[in-house]
């Protein structure tokens, strides 16, 4: 089976490959979210996960395409730090699944709130670079105990799962 990922972040493409499991032929593919670089709600941030495995099939001719999203959402808590996922599969309709959400520090919020991205925020934060291709900004709020694959290897799990249970249900 072919699965198109719709990125070519490696805490992305590494969750993928975890989260399944057999024989599977990855591909990834840098595929068009249609969102803003920040998205700023759950219902942005999934679109853009529903974009990406759109595309990704599409454009990678595969079996299953595979979307993951980052995003925020407002909340009277705070902001939130959001990130979804999306299976396209040529058999039927898209399947979407969330993963583990946390606050982010209100200097950080600020700035988002202010129209900056949280990736180069986060490089500026902590004097790195390419934090949302490692350990991300789930990694550095958490002491490193879930870093952004882990988090994108629990959720792509809950996409798989889903997958399974709709093609049992096909059969
Ligand atoms: O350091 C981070 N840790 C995170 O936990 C995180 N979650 C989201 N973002 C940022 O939000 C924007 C959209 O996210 P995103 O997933 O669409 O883009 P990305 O650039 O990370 O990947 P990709 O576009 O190469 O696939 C981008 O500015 C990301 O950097 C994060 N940055």
């Amino acid at each position: 089976m072919k699965i198109i990922i719709g990125s070519n972040n490696p805490a992305k493409i590494e969750a993928v490959k975890h989260a399944f499991k057999g024989n599977y032929d990855f591909f990834s593919v840098n595929a068009f979210s249609g969102v803003s670089e920040m998205p700023f709600s759950d219902e942005e941030t999934i679109k853009g996960a529903l974009n990406r495995a759109e595309s990704a099939i599409k454009i990678g001719h595969g079996d299953i395409g595979i979307g993951l999203e980052g995003g925020v959402q407002e909340t009277t808590y705070g902001l939130l730090l959001c990130n979804w996922g999306a299976i396209a599969s040529n058999e039927h309709s898209s399947i979407i699944a969330g993963g583990a959400r946390i606050l982010l520090p209100e200097e950080i919020a600020i700035r988002l709130r202010n129209g900056e991205e949280l990736g180069p925020v986060m490089d500026d934060y902590t004097n790195k670079q390419n934090i949302r291709k490692k350990e991300g900004a789930v990694g550095i709020f958490t002491n490193g105990k879930i870093d952004r694959a882990e988090m994108f290897t629990h959720l792509t799990k809950l996409l798989v799962g889903q997958y399974e249970y709709h093609r049992s249900l096909i059969k």
